[in-house]
């Protein structure tokens, strides 16, 4: 508790370890100015009183010397993944990369892994991470990778793939060829739609199964821990019934292949398609294996452990309890709630402050009262006074959310 001890005060002014004094907000709002990225120390520590007595405050919103458990996750060498996933904004990336550089600095040559669409990895670790490539992060003490998978270009992939194979590329042939009527009768198709208006998911089921196909090369075998940083709640879950969409999407896409070769077979001897659709057939069949393998991934309990990301608000808390119910009716592995961006104790809040602090205590009461959230460890993670970047600042706030 020593470090994130708050000592009450008579004073209003908070001081950080770099003894910048920093005011409470007065009852107008009036923005916190912010500080230099050096200081990334958070308002957790001292306040000076003119008798420099000190009281300890207890206050359920501290933040805890909360236990992660982390000594269990660092444990071994066989290879674990895990998926930080939550609602938009409330520190996935932050909490995935501190997590990554704790491992790397504790032994396991790391790979970090995006799969959200809108990428902040980069932004995180304040080095370009772009290009769908393993990047090198400089900083930690075992090997850290980084990689950002750029999800425009692997739905074109399948895109083109499905198109080829079945999708409105075959029915504009089958058209052409007068037998439309083949694929109107297998009407509950709809891959006009999948292609056209991609389901959310897709994006990220695509990405992860792309992340399964670089794991199998030689070249990522070293890694023993994967670390996601996930898509918002809404697409993790529409990712989870994605695979059997999409298997038995594709099944029917090659049956209907199958269907239509043999009476189209002499037509496109002449016109020499028919290798290239076996290709396309290949290519849709892998892809289809892959989906398999990410859905058994997300319930392997061995290996892979699905950790929730929220704030406390009660919006948050809401919609973390909804992510958690459905993530154990699919019976994905989930044991740890991170709850971050926690105000640091304070003796002298503001009316501000004050009433942010009875609404993230009701948010916290909630939890604790909450049949899915109840049972998961909870790891209080404190709101820091500047913006998380870069290894330093990851490896702090790591060394105090993963202990
Ligand atoms: N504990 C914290 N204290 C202060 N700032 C934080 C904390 N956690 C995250 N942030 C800041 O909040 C912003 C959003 O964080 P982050 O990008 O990690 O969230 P996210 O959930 O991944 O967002 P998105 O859903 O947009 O990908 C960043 O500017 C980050 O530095």
């Amino acid at each position: 508790m020593a470090s994130h001890t708050l000592i009450s005060s008579s004073s209003s002014s908070l001081r950080l370890t770099n003894s910048m004094p920093i005011k409470c907000f007065p009852s107008s709002f009036t923005p916190i100015p912010l500080l230099p990225t050096k200081h990334f120390s958070f308002l957790s520590l001292t306040t000076t009183t003119p008798t420099n007595k000190s009281l300890q405050v207890r206050s359920v919103a501290a933040p805890a010397e909360s236990v992660a458990g982390f000594d269990d996750m660092v444990s071994g060498t066989q290879r674990k993944y895990y998926m930080l996933g939550g609602k938009g904004g409330v520190g996935k990336t932050s909490c995935a990369a501190s997590l990554a550089v704790k491992f790397a600095n504790n032994g396991h040559p790391t790979l970090v892994v995006s799969t959200d669409p809108a990428h902040s990895l980069s932004d995180s670790f304040a080095q370009d991470l772009t290009g769908g490539q393993l990047v090198p992060v400089e900083g930690p003490d075992y090997p850290l990778f980084a990689l950002e998978i750029n999800p425009d270009k692997a739905r074109e992939e399948f895109r083109d793939a499905t198109k080829k194979n079945g999708g409105s590329g075959v029915k504009d042939f089958m058209d052409g060829m007068g037998l439309g009527m083949i694929v109107e009768q297998l009407g509950e198709l709809k891959l006009g739609e999948l292609l056209d208006t991609p389901p959310p998911g897709l994006d990220e089921a695509i990405a992860i199964s792309k992340v399964m196909q670089f794991l199998e090369s030689q070249e990522y075998n070293m890694f023993t821990r994967i670390v996601f940083d996930t898509a918002p709640t809404g697409h993790t879950l529409r990712l989870l019934s994605l695979p059997d969409f999409l298997d038995a999407s594709i099944g029917k896409i090659l049956k209907l292949r199958q269907k239509i070769a043999s009476a189209t077979s002499a037509i496109k001897s002449v016109f020499g398609q028919e290798e290239t659709q076996q290709a396309a057939a290949d290519k849709l069949e892998k892809l289809r294996e892959r989906m398999i393998k990410v859905r058994e991934l997300f319930r392997d309990t061995d290996a892979t452990e699905f950790v929730i990301v929220t704030i406390p608000t009660v919006m948050a808390v809401s919609e973390s309890s909804r992510l958690s119910a459905s993530l154990k009716k699919e019976n994905v592995p989930v044991k740890r709630l991170i709850v971050n961006q926690i105000l640091p104790p304070s003796a002298s809040d503001c009316k501000f402050c004050a009433m942010k602090r009875k609404d993230q205590m009701r948010a916290l009461d909630m939890i604790q009262n909450d049949p899915e959230l109840a049972s998961l460890t909870m790891i209080q993670a404190p709101l820091v006074d500047v913006e998380i970047r870069g290894v330093p600042a990851l490896k702090f706030m790591g060394d105090i959310i993963w202990k």
